[in-house]
């Protein structure tokens, strides 16, 4: 049995702050996370002129400030970074430059490069550019915003990033999306509601569109929930071994995926309940495979698919092709890595098809991948001598993962 103090959503520290930089007076982060891509996240916007206080773990201040360049964003290998400050530039007065990791260049940029330009914004991108990192936002101190049309399949950051920065363009902004599904829609209601709460008023009634009007944000006191994603790994180690796993401090009203989770978790074994300690995860010790789609918990496939591995039926999981432009392509990624070890799964274009069978140890590459390591964690709970080439990578949504998990492993959490 394990009860698990998480640091805060990474979706929600990032929206609470980039809100806050926009925001018409000062705001608090309670329980914010701190990561990679949170802090570079705050430096970000420190960059462009908004003042954080970002020293105390439990309480972050934003004091926000005219936004000036000229700046350099250091994007990391944060979606949210390189998807939600571009438009933030656009507001901002002065030349801004951004870059990130080497991978960072090979993540889908295009469509939220093409919407800031209709909409009124100067973007340079290098001449060889194919959409991506590296660019340079020439802010002119004002956006015009309205209408545009955009294919935000290759993720729902394209959408939220314009959205979030939309009360502050001139005429707002319609956005329409034209493709495939988007994905993660859980996150653009995370959006919405993030939004609203700062004072937005925000029309999502119609699929695909999304209306936010121009107006002030307001600053506030944000309360982060603890980061069901990052506790994912630690809820499929319940299933896998028949234990319990709770994470403290969890709401009663969620803005993250809790009920997807839960009837995911439930279909393969677990049970899920929200007590007045938290949200706790039990297992049986037997893990059933599941036919499901994805998308709406995209993030969540690698420690899934580790948990699928060790089940007593095959898996099949689709609706993330998406995922191939995550940290890495992780359906490629996974395929490989746990192919290595003996495992018996196969890559169709939009997800993974998952024949259990039992696995050896070896070495496990994360490709800088925090969710491969995690994936990587939960299969080393059934299968010995399973190693990481590199477990720095989980310091992008938790720094704490090594030391929580060979706690909760050791039993001492
Ligand atoms: O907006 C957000 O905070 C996120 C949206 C999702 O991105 P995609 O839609 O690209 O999957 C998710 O996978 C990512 O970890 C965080
Ligand atoms: C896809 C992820 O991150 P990002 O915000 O960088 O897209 C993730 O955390 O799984």
């Amino acid at each position: 049995m394990a009860s698990l103090r998480l640091p805060g959503s990474k979706s929600m520290t990032a929206r609470a702050l980039v809100l806050s930089a926009l925001a018409g007076g000062p705001s608090t982060l309670a329980g914010p996370l701190r990561a990679r891509d949170t802090e570079l996240m705050a430096g970000a916007l420190r960059a462009l002129g908004a003042h954080m206080s970002i020293a105390d773990d439990d309480r972050w201040l934003v004091r926000p400030h005219p936004l000036v360049g000229p700046a350099h964003v250091d994007v990391g290998l944060a979606g949210t970074i390189m998807r939600f400050v571009p438009p933030v530039a656009g507001l901002a007065e002065g030349r801004i430059t951004f870059d990130g990791d080497p991978q960072a260049r090979t993540r889908p940029l295009g469509p939220l490069i093409g919407a800031l330009r209709s909409l009124g914004v100067r973007i340079e991108t290098p001449a060889t550019g194919t959409g991506s990192l590296p660019l340079t936002v020439f802010g002119a101190g004002r956006v015009t915003g309205g209408e545009v049309v955009i294919d935000a399949s290759a993720s729902s950051q394209l959408v939220s990033g314009l959205l979030l920065a939309a009360p502050r363009f001139d005429r707002g902004v319609v956005v329409r999306h034209v493709g495939p599904p988007v994905p993660s829609a859980p996150h653009l209601r995370m959006t919405v509601q993030m939004l609203r709460a700062a004072g937005a008023a925000v029309d999502d009634a119609m699929p695909d569109v999304w209306v936010v009007e121009p107006g002030p944000l307001a600053g506030r006191g944000w309360e982060i929930e603890p980061d069901l994603s990052g506790a994912v790994p630690f809820f499929a180690a319940a299933l896998v071994t028949g234990g319990e796993v709770t994470l403290q401090g969890w709401p009663r009203s969620s803005a993250q995926p809790v009920e997807q989770l839960r009837s995911l978790l439930q279909r393969m074994g677990g049970d899920v309940t929200l007590t007045t300690e938290g949200l706790t995860v039990r297992g049986t010790g037997t893990v059933r495979g599941i036919d499901a789609d994805l998308s709406d918990v995209s993030e969540l496939t690698p420690a899934l698919t580790a948990l699928a591995m060790l089940a007593d039926s095959p898996s099949r999981f689709s609706g993330v092709a998406h995922i191939r432009g995550h940290e890495t392509d992780r359906i490629t990624a996974l395929a490989r890595e746990f192919t290595a070890l003996g495992a018996d799964l196969t890559e169709s274009e939009d997800g993974l098809e998952i024949r259990p069978r039992p696995l050896r140890g070896g070495t496990f590459r994360t490709y800088h991948d925090h969710r491969m390591a995690h994936a990587a964690a939960v299969a080393g709970l059934a299968v010995p001598g399973i190693e990481l080439d590199d477990v720095s990578c989980t310091s992008k949504t938790m720094p704490e993962f090594p030391a929580l998990w060979s706690a909760m492993v050791t039993g001492k959490s």
